[in-house]
């Protein structure tokens, strides 16, 4: 085995910390880039005993680090789990990557956001990566397991694996498909996107450069009879052209694949005309021409499962159920929006008898829904003023709960599980509705006001969801 491919694969075999630097700028020659990772892993072991995972790094002071680094982060940790979460930078091999964000227009001047369009409808949005635009995606997911992780590695390995020089590809059915399937709003195509930026860094390595194709699959059905199949085909054309180059990482991103992979079966049966029949077939076509490509990977999303055609569900490698968020996820997704309000301003701890004097003076408004809750804000308890800065972590709540019982922990809590079965989207939505509904512009609103302008919020979706299962009841009945 050539030395390169036997530590390639021993590094994916140890447990290993994963620490990602955004750099200024990524040096142009392989070996430069080589040496400057080397550098910046014996920088980072140096400094760092023990590290945890989502820990930033913080490089003031150290001039010539700033003068190349914009960014360290620990990302993640793959090996036998550690329960403290902290792991000894001596004790696992450090796989350090760095990358550079592409913005929209990048000084290369290649612009890294482009639409491929057939007749003014978009067929494909084409990203380099990493880019400026998906930086946030991966942190903005709250899951209970580490199940976008375990995924990441999953296909970390796919294409390690694959990339072995030596191995034949026609003696393994691998196609690197992969698909999420779940309720709507569950975050399904954040964590496409989100997985794509995090390939393109995890392997880095491999691949000097990657990009991020997303398919929209509903302009692949053309109003003209038999020419979704035309489409789909010159699609993946262009998908395969640029897959030739061997040191780019392509990433397919397809949303609601049903709708280009239906069940051939049903469509006969329902006596619909050959055109789905036509883009089932050339799809599938078109996924075992890349299956030799082992720089390509194919992401897809679909709320319905069961109408996809069994041919393509066959040739999916890893089916994941991507379910609605648990009581602790909505908890930590309601925590993450109400932090996002504190650290903006728009939502303050600080106390309130501040905004109700100042209403005061200036006489604004008899509003009883608004003097009620400046009148419960001011009282000390059971609002007593959150001197946190921020809403407590789940597992920090946990404890709260047993000496606090109305913190700002405790009431979050107790609205997350009032929420189970609500989709992530409505979820990040109602922090900010409820302000907008149930509080005034103008003046600082606390994070008691935000708290009780979230339990409203809730409780309109609440009864919403109750009105609209009484109305299918009926409709069943
Ligand atoms: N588990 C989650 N944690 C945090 N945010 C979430 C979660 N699930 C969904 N969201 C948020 O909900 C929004 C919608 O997510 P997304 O479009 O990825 O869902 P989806 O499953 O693809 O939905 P659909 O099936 O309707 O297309 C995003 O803003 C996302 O951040």
């Amino acid at each position: 085995m050539p030395p390169q491919a036997m530590s390639e694969n021993t590094m994916l075999l140890k447990p290993t910390l994963h620490v990602e630097v955004a750099v200024k700028r990524q040096p142009s020659s392989l070996l430069e880039v080589k040496t400057l990772r080397a550098d910046l892993k014996q920088w980072f072991v140096d400094r760092h005993v023990t590290v945890k995972i989502g820990q930033d790094i913080i490089v003031d002071g150290d001039e010539q680090c700033l003068a190349i680094v914009d960014h360290v982060g620990v990302a993640d940790y793959t090996g036998p789990l550690n329960l403290l979460g902290y792991y000894g930078t001596e004790s696992v091999q450090i796989d350090l990557q760095t990358y550079v964000l592409r913005s929209e227009t990048d000084t290369d001047g290649r612009r890294s956001i482009a639409q491929e369009t057939d007749g003014g409808v978009p067929q494909a949005r084409v990203l380099a990566l990493p880019s400026v635009a998906l930086k946030d995606e991966w942190d903005s997911l709250v899951f209970d397991d580490l199940l976008p992780s375990r995924l990441l590695r999953y296909m970390t390995r796919m294409v390690g694996m694959m990339r072995q020089p030596g191995l034949s590809l026609a003696a393994f059915n691998w196609n690197r498909l992969c698909l999420l399937h779940g309720p709507p709003g569950s975050g399904k195509s954040t964590l496409c996107r989100a997985l794509a930026q995090k390939l393109s860094i995890r392997l880095g390595d491999a691949f000097p450069r990657a990009t991020l194709i997303e398919i929209n699959t509903n302009a692949m059905l053309s109003k003209y009879f038999g020419e979704s199949g035309k489409l789909i085909g010159a699609t993946f054309e262009r998908i395969y052209a640029a897959a030739q180059d061997q040191g780019t990482l392509i990433c397919v991103v397809m949303d609601e694949v049903e709708t280009i992979a239906g069940s051939r079966e049903r469509s006969t049966e329902g006596g619909e005309c050959g055109d789905g029949l036509r883009a089932t077939n050339q799809l599938l076509t078109a996924l075992d021409r890349l299956r030799h490509l082992s720089n390509v990977i194919v992401l897809c999303t679909s709320n319905l499962i069961g109408a996809i055609d069994q041919a393509f569900l066959d040739r999916v490698d890893i089916k994941q159920l991507i379910p609605s968020p648990s009581p602790a996820a909505i908890y930590n997704i309601f925590r993450s929006c109400l932090n996002e309000l504190l650290r903006s301003s728009l939502v303050s701890t600080t106390t309130v008898q501040v905004t109700a004097r100042k209403t005061v003076t200036r006489g604004v408004s008899k509003d009883p829904r608004r003097t009620k809750i400046q009148a419960v804000s001011s009282s000390p308890e059971p609002w007593a003023v959150i001197s946190a800065p921020e809403v407590p972590t789940f597992s920090e709540v946990q404890i709260e709960l047993m000496d606090k019982p109305q913190s700002a922990g405790y009431r979050v809590w107790a609205l997350a599980q009032r929420c189970e079965g609500f989709s992530g989207r409505t979820l990040r939505r109602l922090p900010i509705l409820g302000l907008a509904m149930y509080t005034w512009g103008g003046e600082s609103v606390t994070l008691d006001n935000a708290i009780s302008a979230l339990e409203a919020a809730v409780n309109q979706e609440l009864t919403v969801a109750k009105a609209k299962g009484a109305d299918t009841d009926m409709h069943d009945g």
